[in-house]
Parts: structure tokens; C-alpha cells; sequence
């Protein structure tokens, strides 16, 4: 199924104790919709150490917006640093005293690995719109190679939430032989259709920014304002109705720094929900290619796990591994009941999948912040 990959280079830079970054780069990918992309990077962070079988290897997917930093070593404790801290480390569940933790930045990204932000070795400019469709098997198969590369024979667990939990999903059903445990995070087996509705808004939010250009920007000139919007549409499905009213309810905007971005003073910034939002949209764009949220965010519309199988079942019949369904009772974006379904339909098939699902007002991003539940949640797999 996976053809023939060329290494080129890869290097690894130990950045402290137990802690490596590194980037990885080979020749050509063949991508599941036809036609090949390369050179393709991988940037990469390791944690603990590989045993002489590379058997104690564990994978962690980051989300849509996230990157290869999902533990510092030296800020442990502190999740705005690094985005699942709480959960590595030496005795965390993701036990880095017992495992190799890897990281990588996905395919389609904009934290060092190759995306359409990345230089087209064929016209020497960014690839744009010239980037192809990327998938989330694209992403897999990217990230099957940099494991092979590290000489990892066996993952003991791949982990991931969101379009990181579609990637370990995939993970477990294209490499079986492979996966001993795989966690799947508030993802199911293919998004649903309000799911899509609201990626093609944020995606016409960025593509009718004037900046844009049809994909053609400058490093740090792109759709600001179409990204941001992009990025406070998606924050309302990362969180739901009882943790907005919790934490904002209608109270009047407590933030003065935050810069309203309307013309008539009562029209917005009126409310404490509007001023996160529009600081929620800023800071992505200190932080994220307007590109590259097009191909992430088109990469989870277009997962299908039964893609390339005769069926679902035919599918999810190949998981070998020991397989742990977490989903968020308040998450709308990848409904709980979608992703119970999914671990019962596992089960039913014949294979070893627990689900569990967290109790939080916190919506799709729960599986970012309840860091208690989530402890309790990975120690069962
Ligand atoms: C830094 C990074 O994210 S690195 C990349 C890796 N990231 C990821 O993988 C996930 C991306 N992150 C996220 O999705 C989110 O940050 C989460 C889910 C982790 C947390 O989201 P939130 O619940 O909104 O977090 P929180 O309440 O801490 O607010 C975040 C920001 O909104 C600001 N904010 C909170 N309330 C208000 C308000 N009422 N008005 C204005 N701003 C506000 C905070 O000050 C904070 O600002 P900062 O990020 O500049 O420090
Ligand atoms: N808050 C997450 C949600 C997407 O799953 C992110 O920004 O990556």
C-alpha cells in the first residue's frame, strides 16, 4: 500500500536532557489522491529515550492549530508553553522516564514542516495554491516514514485529539501491525456535515480577505482579518453554550487593551464574548498560515476511514490495537455519541476499544484543559 520512499537528511539537536528537536526530510510522498509532492520536512520533538528493540515509542497528534511542542521538559507544569505539558513527563500518563515521545508537526503545517507556506523547489516561490490536496492518510504515511527513520519498529500508542485523533485513528487501521494502543481524542471516523459547514465558512472568511490573493502573500502579509474570523468562528464550536456562559455570560468587555474592529463604537467590542474572540483571532495570526489553515481544516472535512476499504467495517476490522475512545459530552464538533458509535462498532468487529467520555462544559477543547479527566482517561489504555 505505501510505496517506495526515499531518505534524504534528517538531523536531531539535543535541546536539554531527554529532550530533542529535530527535522526530517524525504524525497517524495505519494499522496493518497494522486500525484507526488516532495522534498517533504517533518519538524519533530523527542522526549525520553529509545530502547535497543525500538519498541517504547509512543506517538502523540497535535490539533488543528497546534505543533511539535506538546512537552517542555523545563516548563513541565505550564500548558500555554506547551499544549498537552500536564499529560508527559516522568510519571504523566505519556511516561517519558518508560517511552520515546515523538511530535511532529503535520504535513500541511506552518511550524517547520512542509506546507504551502514552503518554498515549490519547481518555481522557487511559495507553493500557494500550487500546494496539493493533502489528507489525513497523507499526514499518516508522512509520519509512518519519520517513525521508520527514528528506527522505531513498534509504536506502543499513538495519542491524538481532534483532526489529531482522526490521525491516530488512521494510524490504527493503515499500520495495525504497528499500533499496540491507540487513543482516539473527540474525533470519529469522518466529520460530520455541520462539522464541514463550519470549516467552508472560516475557509470563505480567509479567501475574501482582499490580502489573500488568491493564496499569494508574503511571509507575514497574508489575510489577517479573514484568518481571524476564521479563527473566532472556530473557537465558538471548540467550546459550547454552558462554558461561554460561564465564563463570559453577558458581562460588558472587561479587556480594554483589546481593539474593537468596528467602525461605530456600539456595534462590537460591547460584549467580554467579542473581546476574546477578537483576541483569539489575533494571536492566530501572530502564529499560523492563513494557506495552511485552507489545506488542515479541508484534510479533516475530507477523512473518511472507510476511504481505500471496501466498507467502515472493512476498515475498522484491520485495528489490532488496544483501542481507547475518549469523547466530551458538551462537544459539538465531533458529537460524543459519534464517537461511542464508533468504539462499539470496534468492539462489535471484534476488537479491543474502551470508550470513555469526559464530563465538561468545556466543549471539543476539554480534551486541552481538563487535565484531570484526561490523566484519569489515558492511564485505562
Ligand atoms: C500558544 C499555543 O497555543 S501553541 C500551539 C499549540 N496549541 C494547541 O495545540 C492548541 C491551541 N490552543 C488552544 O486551542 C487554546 O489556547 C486552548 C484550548 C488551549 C485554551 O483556550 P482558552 O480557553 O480560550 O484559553 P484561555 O482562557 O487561557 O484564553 C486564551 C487567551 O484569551 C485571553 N482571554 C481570556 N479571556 C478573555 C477576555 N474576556 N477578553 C479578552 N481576552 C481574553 C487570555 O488572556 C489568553 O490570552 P493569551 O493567549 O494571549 O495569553
Ligand atoms: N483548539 C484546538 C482545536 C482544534 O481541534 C486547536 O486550535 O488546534
Amino acid at each position: 500500500m505505501v510505496a517506495q520512499i526515499n531518505y534524504t537528511k534528517g538531523f536531531l539537536t539535543p535541546i536539554r536532557e531527554g529532550q530533542s528537536t529535530g527535522t526530517y526530510t524525504l524525497d517524495r510522498l505519494p499522496l493518497q489522491r494522486g500525484g507526488l509532492l516532495g522534498p517533504v520536512t517533518l519538524a519533530y520533538e523527542t522526549w525520553g529515550t529509545l530502547n535497543a528493540l525500538g519498541t517504547n515509542a509512543i506517538l502523540v497528534t497535535h490539533a488543528l492549530t497546534g505543533d511539535a511542542h506538546a512537552h517542555d521538559s523545563e516548563h513541565p507544569d505550564d500548558a500555554k508553553i506547551a499544549w498537552w505539558n500536564p499529560l508527559i513527563g516522568p510519571g504523566r500518563p505519556i511516561d517519558t522516564d518508560r517511552y520515546f515521545v515523538i511530535c511532529s508537526n503535520v504535513l500541511g503545517g506552518c511550524s517547520g514542516s512542509t506546507g504551502p507556506a514552503s518554498v515549490d523547489p519547481r518555481t522557487e516561490h511559495p507553493y500557494g495554491m500550487r500546494f496539493p490536496i493533502i489528507t489525513i492518510h497523507d499526514m499518516v504515511r508522512a509520519q509512518h516514514t519519520l517513525v521508520e527513520h527514528l528506527e522505531v519498529r513498534q509504536l506502543a500508542a499513538v495519542y491524538g485529539g481532534s483532526i489529531g485523533g482522526q490521525q491516530a485513528l488512521a494510524w490504527a487501521v493503515l499500520y495495525p501491525e504497528m499500533v499496540q494502543r491507540v487513543a482516539v481524542i473527540a474525533a470519529s471516523g469522518s466529520l460530520t456535515a455541520q462539522g464541514i459547514a463550519f470549516n467552508e465558512v472560516a475557509r470563505q472568511a480567509i479567501m475574501a480577505d482582499p490580502q489573500w490573493n488568491c493564496g499569494d502573500y508574503a511571509p507575514g502579509r497574508g489575510p489577517a482579518t479573514g484568518l481571524s474570523i476564521a479563527r473566532m468562528l472556530a473557537m465558538i464550536t471548540y467550546q459550547s453554550e454552558e462554558s461561554m456562559e460561564q465564563r463570559f455570560g453577558r458581562h460588558a468587555a472587561r479587556r480594554e487593551e483589546v481593539v474593537s474592529p468596528t467602525a461605530h463604537p456600539d456595534l462590537g467590542g460591547r460584549f467580554d464574548v467579542e473581546n476574546y474572540l477578537y483576541h483569539q483571532g489575533e494571536s492566530l495570526v501572530q502564529r499560523f498560515d492563513a494557506n495552511s489553515y485552507l489545506y488542515l481544516s479541508r484534510a479533516m472535512d475530507l477523512f473518511d476511514i472507510s476511504e481505500g476499504f471496501s466498507s467502515l467495517d472493512a476498515a475498522l476490522a484491520r485495528i489490532r490495537s488496544k483501542a481507547l475512545f475518549i469523547g466530551i459530552n458538551s462537544d459539538f464538533l465531533f458529537p460524543a455519541r459519534h464517537v461511542r458509535t464508533l468504539a462499539e462498532r470496534v468492539r462489535q468487529l471484534g476488537g479491543n476499544a474502551t470508550y470513555i467520555e469526559l464530563a465538561s462544559p468545556h466543549g471539543h477543547d476539554a480534551f486541552l484543559k481538563e487535565w484531570a479527566q484526561m490523566t484519569v482517561a489515558l492511564q485505562q489504555l
